[in-house]
């Protein structure tokens, strides 16, 4: 009996992880760094400064009995760091596309962004992409709020882009809960292509265990 339940025990240790690759796309200052920083460290920096480039970090996420290791690629949103950041859009698995609710234009340039991650990820026409629309800084006074929820919906509607939400980095408000939306997106779209056809597993299985803690960072990395 004794020797049954530990050999159960060594089998259950041997956990399978997916690794999902995140993107965070947005303009400059609408809070992609501080998004990623509140969801892995639980940190939120008043003073954080543009991202030159782009950086990553790891973080597990528990979803139904099963682990995913997001690996969250933060981009610099300046059109000046364009070249630096889309070679990294390639091999994403999920796309968050982020503004300001205090920042009318940064919601509008939404649909650009959505329009360059397409294009330099090299999404085929047609296929169902899980993206998820983030309005950050929830947490703004209402007479600084420039784009009401029901604006946010409306255009998710008529872009035909299911997981959307208002979080704030800075209180902590539905960052968590963002993250696991779009793992949840995923999820559905996977099953959904499972059924349909059969795709190739591009997803990697970690015979490490990683933890949640920071990965690396790659060119550009660094604040300026
Ligand atoms: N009030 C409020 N301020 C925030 C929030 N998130 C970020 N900020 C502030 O917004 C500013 C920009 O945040 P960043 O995270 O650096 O913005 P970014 O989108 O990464 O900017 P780039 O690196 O230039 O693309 C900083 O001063 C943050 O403190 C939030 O939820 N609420």
């Amino acid at each position: 009996m004794t020797t049954s339940n530990s050999k159960q025990t060594n089998m259950r240790s041997v956990t399978k992880n997916t690794l999902l690759k995140v993107v965070i796309l947005g303009d400059g200052g609408v809070g992609k760094s501080c998004l990623m920083n509140r969801f892995v460290s639980n940190q939120f920096d008043e003073h954080s400064f543009h991202t030159i480039g782009v950086e990553f970090l790891n973080k597990d996420v528990d979803i139904d009995g099963e682990t995913y290791t997001l690996q969250i690629w933060d981009t610099a949103g300046q059109e000046r760091f364009k070249t630096l950041r889309t070679p990294f859009y390639r091999g994403s698995d999920i796309c968050m596309l982020t503004y300001g609710v205090d920042d009318k234009s940064s919601f509008k340039n939404i649909q650009m962004w959505k329009n360059e991650f397409l294009y330099y990820a090299d999404i085929k026409e047609g296929t169902q992409f899980p993206f998820i629309v983030i309005g950050n800084k929830s947490d703004v006074v209402p007479e600084e709020r420039e784009v009401p929820l029901l604006e946010m919906e409306t255009w998710c509607n008529d872009n035909s882009i299911t997981s959307y939400i208002e979080t704030s980095a800075k209180n902590a408000s539905n960052v968590q809960e963002a993250f696991k939306m779009a793992v949840q997106h995923w999820l559905r779209l996977e099953s959904r292509a499972d059924k349909n056809d059969p795709v190739i597993d591009d997803t990697v299985d970690l015979t490490k265990k990683h933890s949640d803690s920071r990965s690396s960072c790659c060119i550009g990395a660094g604040d300026e």
